[in-house]
């Protein structure tokens, strides 16, 4: 079944054209990797999807209704949750209450007739179903120390430190995890292993091998080829705003079109293919 559908996107800033016409479709329990030069237009595309930028032209369409436009919130309630390329994590919370805050952002949307009352009435049902608010909060609780499990020794054991006492790569975890919180139905990964070494980057490989095995469906932007050749089902590469080719990892590091974009012209004339693999992408 088709989970998410991306029709002749668009959207420039000034004279850059970030995003063009760009169209794909994700099968539900697919893993795909967008990939594609600096500039290329990828984080662009993820701001489109997640409700961060409005595009200028073209449609989403996400299991089965139009949500072009609709806010990042409205969204992480549809099952459409995110992670940035450069780590966003509330620095004054806790790892749980970070945690915590992506299952929320589920709940707000589950409670329609609550949370049309907003913090009102969040206030009301807490002073109204004391019982049912209590059972709530030591199930969420529960959920989240599972969700820190998942990443071995790295968070559990840190669930009541400040976020900003976290290193890069456990900072990059907590939102992982919070996202996960959300209970996604579809995940999307800002370049997730950016900024983590080799075991590092391996450990993640394992995580999403793991959600994948269980049905996660993701599109995950990733310079590491390595990463997205382990792990994605298709690659869609960009360059230029524009998608320049779309199959499977091996298919797309020998297309010529690729090679151009990564390494320029002549190498794509002397068909140096075989370089292309030890470039990092
Ligand atoms: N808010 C913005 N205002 C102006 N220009 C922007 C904005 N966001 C993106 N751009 C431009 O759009 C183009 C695509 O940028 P984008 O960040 O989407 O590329 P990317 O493929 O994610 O790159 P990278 O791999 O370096 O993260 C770039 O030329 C960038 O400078």
């Amino acid at each position: 079944m088709t989970l998410l559908s991306v029709e002749t996107l668009s959207r420039s800033f000034g004279g850059i054209q970030a995003v063009r016409d760009v169209s794909f479709t994700l099968a539900e329990g697919e893993t795909v990797g967008v990939i594609g030069p600096n500039g290329a237009g990828k984080t662009t595309l993820f701001n489109l999807l997640s409700g961060h930028e409005r595009p200028d032209s073209g449609r989403v369409a996400f299991a089965g209704r139009e949500i072009t436009g609709w806010a990042p919130e409205r969204l992480i309630g549809q099952g459409l949750a995110r992670t940035f390329q450069h780590g966003r994590v509330f620095a004054n919370l806790s790892v749980l209450d970070n945690v915590l805050i992506g299952a929320s952002a589920r709940l707000r949307y589950a409670r329609p007739n609550w949370s049309l009352l907003g913090p009102l009435g969040e206030l009301l049902r807490a002073l109204l179903q004391p019982p049912a608010v209590r059972a709530e909060e030591a199930a969420l609780q529960a959920e989240a120390q599972t969700l820190l499990h998942r990443f071995g020794e790295r968070l559990a054991p840190r669930a009541n430190h400040p976020a900003h006492s976290l290193s890069y790569a456990n900072r990059r975890r907590v939102e992982i995890a919070r996202a996960l919180a959300a209970r996604p139905r579809l995940l999307l990964l800002d370049e997730p292993a950016a900024g983590m070494n080799e075991s590092e980057t391996l450990e993640l490989q394992h995580l999403l091998l793991d959600l994948k095995t269980q049905g996660q469906t993701m599109l995950l932007i990733e310079h590491k080829l390595d990463l997205v050749m382990q792990l994605c089902d298709r690659v869609i590469v960009m360059d230029d705003g524009a998608v320049i080719a779309a199959g499977t990892a091996a298919e797309v590091r020998r297309d010529p079109a690729v090679i151009r974009a990564y390494l320029g012209d002549s190498a794509a004339a002397k068909g140096e293919f075989t370089q292309v693999p030890e470039v990092t992408l």
